[in-house]
């Protein structure tokens, strides 16, 4: 059995990640791979749940960090861990690296209180790779709004979201080795050569 391995994508809302997600799995399974593709918060029948909670109702910060949490034991231990045990490749739309963005950067929620949480759900699992999709706050803005009905993060306000596309950049430059910044500015045909690339190359 070959031995899976665990991708995340990661960004701003409306950087383009989603848009990437099927493709990346396309190209695994063309190699023989068998991929599942989740997401957080979500990816079990509880997380969904959670999840709906969690883009629609204001909440402590605290709450909100800790709801994160919750959801992401759930998915681990029903989705992610049983996949990389049977050799599948894992790739989630988000991960803790969106933790430490949104409620770290974006609500400035103490970083040593979601590495403790980190350290409490999952001490021995990270990301292989790290996909994160990284475009300035207007071009993410007008996306969103060409798109769809906004949900409570995507209403946050321009603050925000420069500190959550912050801390993101500040933790690809302290994992260089896991992360990839991918410039989502461009077209998504040279994006999608660039991660068959990436993809090719692990
Ligand atoms: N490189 C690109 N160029 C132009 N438009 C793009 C590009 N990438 C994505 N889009 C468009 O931007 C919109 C948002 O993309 P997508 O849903 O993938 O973003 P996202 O980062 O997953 O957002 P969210 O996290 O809020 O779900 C979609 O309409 C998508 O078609
Ligand atoms: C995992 C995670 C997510 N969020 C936020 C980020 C997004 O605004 C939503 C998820 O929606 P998406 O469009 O499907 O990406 O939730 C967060 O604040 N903290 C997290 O840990």
């Amino acid at each position: 059995m070959t031995s899976g391995k665990f991708i995340t994508f990661e960004g701003i809302d409306g950087a383009g990640k989603s848009t990437h997600l099927e493709f990346v799995a396309g190209l695994l399974r063309e190699k023989g791979r068998q991929v599942v593709v989740t997401r957080e918060p979500g990816g079990t029948p509880l997380g969904e749940r959670l999840r709906e909670i969690l883009l629609r109702e204001k909440m402590h910060l605290e709450t909100e960090a800790l709801l994160m949490f919750a959801s992401r034991r759930e998915h681990i231990a029903q989705v992610i861990e049983p996949a990389l045990q049977r050799g599948d490749w894992v790739i989630s739309d988000r991960f803790t690296d969106a933790t430490f963005a949104y409620q770290g950067g974006g609500r400035k929620l103490a970083r040593e209180k979601l590495e403790a949480l980190e350290q409490w759900v999952h001490p021995h699992l990270q990301p292989d790779l790290t996909l994160l999709f990284d475009v300035p706050l207007d071009v993410a803005r007008a996306r969103l709004d060409a798109t769809r009905e906004l949900d409570k993060f995507e209403q946050e306000k321009a603050d925000f979201f420069a500190a959550t596309r912050e801390e993101y950049l500040r933790r690809a430059k302290e994992h260089p080795a896991r992360f990839r910044v991918i410039d989502s500015t461009r077209a998504i045909g040279d994006i999608q050569a660039e991660l068959a690339q990436i993809v090719s190359a692990l």
